[in-house]
């Protein structure tokens, strides 16, 4: 990540972008849509973030395009996040671990994003897999949308859930050098929630996903702001912010280049 740069491009193949690009909102245009964004970022970037959710709209042959933009990233040598935000009851957690953590899954990347608010503990069987196959998660903690304040803002006993989320997270952590694979997601759109609710990043020990820079509004005043002397453990991530620079591949590269300064200015400056 320190070479190539904080960022993260999601790709994202909105109905609305797939059209912009010239391409059928069909799983011929998915398929171009996210190869494309591969061949033009691949090698360039820290790591791209597919959202599975663009995938499945597209039924089983948009989840098959998931796997082979998966396999296209690293053949091309970036880390991939599965953003699929998976979350349920211990039972089902393991087989979402198997789809997407397991050594030859073709769903599964370098690391997933998921969902604590079936409480922490549901997510073990993922926390597991992911130890075991030397993949990472990513845990919403405070996310990027104004709706995740109603949950992630509420305290039992003085504390919030996003401070409780932290130190979950921290425990699974501790220890590691130079840091762990369970990171936090915490959206560069937040302000001041990181020290509204009390929740101590640094003490994480682990990598923090930074969604909301571009399309919807942050950039490096606002990484900076959010995540002040937790900054060395953030990966910036963007999605059309990047991909509206699109189809011309130079001019991906080049919208991509120009957030990996802005992000490497705010965070490792
Ligand atoms: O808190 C969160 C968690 C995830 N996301 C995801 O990131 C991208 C953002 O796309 P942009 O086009 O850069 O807005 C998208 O896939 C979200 O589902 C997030 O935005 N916030």
């Amino acid at each position: 990540m320190d070479d190539l740069g904080p960022l993260c491009v999601g790709i994202d193949p909105h109905a609305s972008l797939l059209g912009d690009w010239g391409l059928g909102d069909d799983v011929a245009g998915l398929r171009e849509f996210s190869l494309r964004v591969v061949d033009a970022v691949g090698g360039r970037v820290a790591a791209v973030k597919p959202q599975a959710a663009f995938f499945e709209r597209h039924g089983s042959a948009g989840v098959a395009v998931l796997e082979e933009t998966i396999a296209a990233a690293s053949a091309a040598g970036t880390l991939v996040i599965v953003d699929a935000k998976r979350g349920d009851i211990g039972s089902t957690m393991g087989a979402y671990a198997e789809a997407f953590l397991r050594d030859g899954s073709p769903l599964a990347g370098d690391a997933l994003t998921v969902s604590p608010y079936l409480g922490f503990g549901s997510l073990a069987p993922a926390a597991e897999r992911a130890a075991a196959t030397g993949r990472g998660l990513f845990v919403l903690c405070l996310t990027s949308n104004p709706e995740g304040r109603q949950v992630q803002h509420a305290r039992t006993d003085g504390v919030s859930v996003a401070a409780s989320i932290a130190a979950h997270a921290a425990a699974l952590n501790a220890g590691a050098a130079p840091m762990g694979s369970v990171g936090l997601v915490v959206g560069a759109t937040i302000g001041d929630a990181v020290r509204g609710t009390g929740t101590d990043l640094e003490a994480v020990n682990g990598p923090l996903l930074a969604p909301g820079v571009g399309a919807q509004g942050a950039g490096a005043a606002e990484l900076a702001d959010v995540f002040g002397s937790a900054r060395r453990q953030v990966l910036a991530s963007s999605s059309r912010g990047v991909l509206r620079a699109g189809p011309d591949a130079a001019a991906l590269r080049a919208a991509a280049d120009a957030a990996t300064q802005e992000a490497r200015a705010a965070l490792r400056g």
